[in-house]
């Protein structure tokens, strides 16, 4: 047995349209995912226990006990095999933590394809994946897809060329559970009642086109609101890339990451400067998608 390494790539939500609460705690959503080219690495190696190192710059809150949802991977997919999970699991972790880029539920993927190579399993594993999470089978899958039921539905969506991205990460993190209460919370207060969730026209016809200027027109966030309630200072964060050219601003998923859509790579790297410059972020990066979701090294 040799150790195995699987690249995964964090996501965007193009468009999350979230339904009413569901009676399960969870929400029906229309969620467009698109994987980018900020990459956690995992490594599963031999071992005769399973063991976890996390490696990285912003490793803050990353459990690295039994919680951490890579070593959740291995031991669900160990249990399902019937076989010891013994794992030497090292995350090279790039993605933002608790960022709204499914940073954890990457590793958890991650995890599921490196101990599988490892322990020579030929096994599905969208099952296992969407047990652990509802971003998990998507990062399986990457490239760009529409998410139904609580996301964990995946249909791939066909996408012309590729879209340049930047992304202002925040100090600190926002709950995924918290932010999802707090949309509950706003509609409440504000008499609304949402409908069935759809994924946008409009947007589908801006991927199959290629077209970078109306896909930034037709981004879409519908926890945006509550992200931006719990975090009012991402307010400036978003203008100040709407200010400077990009072509959409959005929050990412639950938050606090922002995303900014570029026209080309050029333009990118001069929203990163001027982003950078303004001081609006912790820092900010440079990706495209979309790429392939969790890879073999
Ligand atoms: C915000 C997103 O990242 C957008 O892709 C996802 O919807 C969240 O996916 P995730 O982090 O994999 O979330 P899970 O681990 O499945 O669920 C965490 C919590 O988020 C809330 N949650 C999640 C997914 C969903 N469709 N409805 C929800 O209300 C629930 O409170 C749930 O208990
Ligand atoms: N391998 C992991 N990497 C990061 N966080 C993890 C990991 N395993 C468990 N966690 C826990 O999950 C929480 C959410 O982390 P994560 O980085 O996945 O957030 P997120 O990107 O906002 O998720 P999402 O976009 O799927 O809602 C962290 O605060 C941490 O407690």
């Amino acid at each position: 047995m040799t150790p195995v390494t699987v690249r995964v790539p964090a996501k965007v939500n193009l468009q999350l349209a979230v339904g009413p609460l569901r009676d399960d705690g969870f929400h029906d959503l229309a969620n467009v995912f698109h994987a980018v080219s900020l990459f956690d690495e995992v490594t599963a190696s031999p071992a005769d226990s399973l063991t976890l190192r996390v490696e990285g710059e912003s490793i803050e809150g990353v459990p690295t006990g039994d919680d951490n949802l890579a070593a959740r991977a291995a031991r669900l997919l160990a249990q399902q095999l019937g076989v010891p999970a013994h794992a030497a699991l090292t995350i090279r972790k790039n993605i933002p933590v608790a960022g709204g880029m499914a940073g954890g539920s990457a590793d958890a993927a991650a995890a599921l394809v490196a101990c599988a190579r490892l322990w020579g399993a030929d096994v599905d594993l969208r099952p296992l994946a969407a047990r652990l999470g509802s971003d998990v089978p998507f990062a399986l899958l990457g490239g760009t897809a529409i998410g139904t039921g609580r996301g964990e539905v995946l249909t791939p969506v066909q996408v012309s060329g590729r879209f340049h991205w930047v992304f202002a990460l925040a100090d600190g993190g926002l709950s995924t559970p918290a932010v999802y209460a707090e949309c509950d919370r706003l509609r409440e207060a504000r008499g609304e009642r949402p409908g069935p969730p759809q994924a946008s026209p409009d947007l589908m016809a801006a991927l199959a086109a290629g077209d970078a200027k109306a896909l930034g027109a037709a981004l879409a966030n519908d926890l945006e609101p509550a992200a931006l309630s719990l975090r009012p200072a991402l307010r400036d964060t978003l203008e100040a890339g709407r200010a400077f050219g990009a072509l959409g601003a959005l929050v990412s998923g639950s938050g606090p990451t922002c995303a900014f859509l570029a026209d080309s790579a050029d333009h990118a790297e001069s929203l990163v400067a001027a982003l950078t410059e303004a001081g609006v972020a912790r820092s900010v990066v440079a990706a495209h998608g979309p790429v392939p979701g969790a890879t073999v090294l």
